[in-house]
C-alpha cells in the first residue's frame, strides 16, 4: 500500500492550475512502491505520474529531478518531470514536497529473461555515458563509510557467526578502494522492481532517489546482484553475462575495472545487506518502510566470497 497522503481531486486540480496540463480528468492510487504516494494524474493533456514525497525535503529534490530531466533530454529511458509556471518541477502539495512526471507503459519483470538482463545493462551504459554532462554533484551517503558504522549499530543484534561475516566482509572492504576506477552519476538501487519494461524495450528506469556521483562499476554490479539472482539466491550466469555483454557494448570496461570486479559484487552486495539490517533492527520512528530480508545479501556476499568465476 503506497497511498499515505490522500488528496481530493479538488484539492488536486487547484494545484494543478500551476501546471500547462489542462483539467483534471481522473486520480487514481498507485498500490505498489513503499517510500512515497503515487497516483496516476489523466488530465485533458494527457497522463503522469504524481509522486507526494513522504520523506525527502522540498529543497533535496531539485538534484533528482534535474537529474531525470537530463537523463530523459539524451535519450536515457526514464520519466520526465513537468515543470510548473514558475518553472519549478516540484512544490509544496497536501503540505508535502510533490511532483508530476511522465507516466511510462510497460511494468516491473520479477523474472527477467536474457534480452531484457542486456536490455537493462545498455541502459544504465547510456546512462552513465549521459550523466558525464549533468552538472550538479551529490555525494553518496551510503559509501563505505556509512556501511561501516551501520555495521557497527547492528552486530550486537546479530547472531555471532553472522556478526563475524559481516565484520570480515567490512574488513575485506576496508582494504580495497575504488578511487582510482571510473566515477559519474549513478542510479545506486537499479533493481528489478526499479525498472518498468514494455516487453524486451525498457520503458524506463524510476525511483532516482539514490542516485549520487560514485564509481560507475558500483551501479553495473547493484544490477547483476539483483536482476540476475535466482529464487535460490544463486546468480544466473546467462543472465549476468547477457547484462555484461549489453552494458559493454555501449562502454566497455576498462583493464582496471575488470580486475576490481569480484570485489565490486561484493561491496555491492555488502551495501544493501547492511541496509536491510538497519531497516530490521532499527527501524526509523515514522519512516514508511517493510523490512526486505538482509539474509538475500548475506548469502550473496558468501556465494561471491566464494566462487572463481564472475561472467566477465
Ligand atoms: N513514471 C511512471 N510511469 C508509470 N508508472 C510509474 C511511474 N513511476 C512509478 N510508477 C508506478 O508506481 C509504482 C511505485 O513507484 P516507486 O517504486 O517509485 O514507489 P516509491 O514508493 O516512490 O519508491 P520505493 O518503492 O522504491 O520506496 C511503480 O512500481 C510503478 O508501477
Ligand atoms: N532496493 C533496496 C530498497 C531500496 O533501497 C532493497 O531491496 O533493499
Amino acid at each position: 500500500m503506497s497511498v499515505y497522503t490522500t488528496v481530493d481531486n479538488d484539492t488536486l486540480a487547484q494545484w494543478l492550475e500551476r501546471y500547462a496540463l489542462g483539467e483534471l480528468v481522473e486520480l487514481k492510487g498507485i498500490a505498489a512502491g513503499i517510500t512515497n504516494t503515487n497516483y496516476f494524474v489523466t488530465t485533458t493533456h494527457g497522463r503522469y505520474v504524481l509522486t507526494i514525497f513522504e520523506v525527502l525535503k522540498l529543497d533535496e529534490l531539485p538534484y533528482y529531478l534535474e537529474l531525470m530531466s537530463h537523463l530523459a533530454r539524451h535519450g536515457v529511458a526514464c520519466p520526465a518531470p513537468i515543470a510548473d509556471h514558475t518553472d519549478n518541477f516540484a512544490s509544496l502539495l497536501a503540505g508535502k514536497p510533490a511532483c508530476l512526471v511522465t507516466c511510462l507503459p510497460g511494468s516491473d519483470v520479477e523474472a527477467p529473461s536474457a534480452v531484457q538482463c542486456r536490455a537493462v545493462g545498455e541502459m544504465l551504459a547510456q546512462l552513465h555515458l549521459a550523466g558525464t554532462t549533468f552538472p550538479r554533484k551529490m555525494h553518496n551517503p551510503r559509501g563505505p563509510h556509512w556501511w561501516s558504522q551501520t555495521a557497527s549499530a547492528v552486530y550486537h543484534y546479530m547472531d555471532e557467526a553472522d556478526a563475524a561475516s559481516l565484520r570480515a566482509e567490512v574488513h575485506f572492504q576496508d582494504s580495497h578502494r575504488f578511487d582510482h576506477l571510473p566515477t559519474g552519476v549513478v542510479h545506486a538501487d537499479l533493481f528489478k522492481d526499479n525498472v518498468l519494461m514494455n516487453g524486451d524495450a525498457i520503458a524506463g528506469f524510476i525511483d532516482f532517489y539514490y542516485a549520487c556521483n560514485d564509481v560507475l562499476l558500483y551501479d553495473v554490479a547493484i544490477a547483476v546482484n539483483d536482476w540476475t539472482r535466482q529464487a535460490d539466491g544463486e546468480i544466473d550466469g546467462e543472465l549476468a553475462r547477457a547484462l555484461l555483454a549489453g552494458y559493454q557494448a555501449i562502454r566497455p570496461l576498462n583493464a582496471e575495472e575488470k580486475r576490481c570486479w569480484s570485489v565490486m559484487l561484493r561491496a555491492a552486495a555488502l551495501r544493501f545487506w547492511t541496509s536491510r539490517l538497519l531497516d530490521l533492527y532499527q527501524p526509523q520512528e515514522g519512516e514508511l518502510t517493510y523490512t526486505k530480508d538482509p539474509k538475500v545479501f548475506q548469502r550473496l556476499v558468501e556465494a561471491h566470497r566464494a566462487r572463481s568465476d564472475f561472467w566477465l
